[in-house]
């Protein structure tokens, strides 16, 4: 199956609402665990048993594993293998971004069967042109994954790069939608090239109508946006949204009951 004919399924039987797994130092204190390995891998796991099967998708925050070196590393190897087992598509949140000839081992790395990073799908940085991400793109299609470009990121920081006006009068994002415009057309039910666009950024001031490929709305909740917002947002495009959330569902463990019932409580939102 495509990424697309597989996240469709997922939306269909689970909603479009994607949680994250950002275990924070912060939340592992709050979740009473240890700020080492052995507390990462007990909050990892917990967030799996309460996610795994109940939502479409899952964003495990690569920066939080990676943090801990090699072992927490191994957790996030174990956090991927355990969802995707559960049925649940998992998109690793690793932003990744290269000279073509690097990217070539980031595809192997995320979006290759056989490695154990490779989720369903993962981000992907285009700022070193979007050209650069081919590999990438390429090893994704061909195993039926899936990536989703940075175009218009949830941080105030972002607009100065992302809202640049290029020589042709198209914003830098305008073009990164472009992109995966091309990429995604002719295909059903949805293209495998995504977009992240911040639920907090107020408005796209970008033309999604030809994407033909799924959104990631990070900021839903901790950052601040509301479903409210998701709809004033996105209008006709809400369809193709996965509003993500972490802090506002993670701040409810570590009981597991709890946490299902938080993620239910957003669902319902949505
Ligand atoms: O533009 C972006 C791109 C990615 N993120 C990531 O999403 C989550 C948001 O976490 P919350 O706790 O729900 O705020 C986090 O992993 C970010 O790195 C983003 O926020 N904005």
């Amino acid at each position: 199956m495509t990424f697309g004919e597989r996240l469709t399924k997922a939306v269909n039987a689970h909603g479009p609402l994607c949680v994250g797994i950002d275990p924070h130092p912060g939340l592992l204190d709050a979740w009473g665990l240890p700020q080492d390995a052995a507390g990462l891998e007990r909050f990892a796991l917990t967030c799996v048993e309460a996610f795994g099967g109940r939502v479409s998708v899952v964003k495990p925050q690569s920066a939080f594993f990676e943090a801990r070196g090699s072992r927490g590393v191994a957790v996030l190897e174990r956090v991927i293998a355990e969802l995707r087992d559960s049925g649940t598509l998992v998109l690793v949140d690793a932003k990744r971004g290269d000279i073509g000839s690097t990217m070539a081992a980031y595809a192997a790395a995320y979006c290759t069967d056989g490695s154990p990073l490779a989720g369903d799908a993962v981000t992907l940085s285009p700022y070193l042109g979007f050209g650069s991400l081919d590999p990438a793109l390429d090893a994704a299609r061909a195993s039926g994954r899936g990536v989703f470009v940075l175009a218009l990121t949830s941080n105030p920081e972002g607009a100065s790069v992302q809202r640049t006006v290029g020589p042709d009068g198209r914003t830098v994002a305008q073009s990164i939608v472009d992109f995966a415009a091309d990429r995604n057309s002719g295909i059903s039910p949805v293209g495998d090239v995504g977009l992240v666009v911040g639920a907090t950024i107020g408005e796209t001031g970008v033309d999604l109508t030809k994407l033909n490929g799924p959104v990631l709305a990070p900021g839903f909740g901790a950052q601040g946006a509301t479903a409210a917002d998701l709809k004033t947002l996105f209008g006709e495009e809400l369809r193709h949204v996965l509003p993500t959330s972490s802090r506002d569902v993670l701040k409810h463990g570590p009981d597991v009951s709890s946490l299902v019932s938080a993620v239910e409580r957003v669902q319902n939102s949505l």
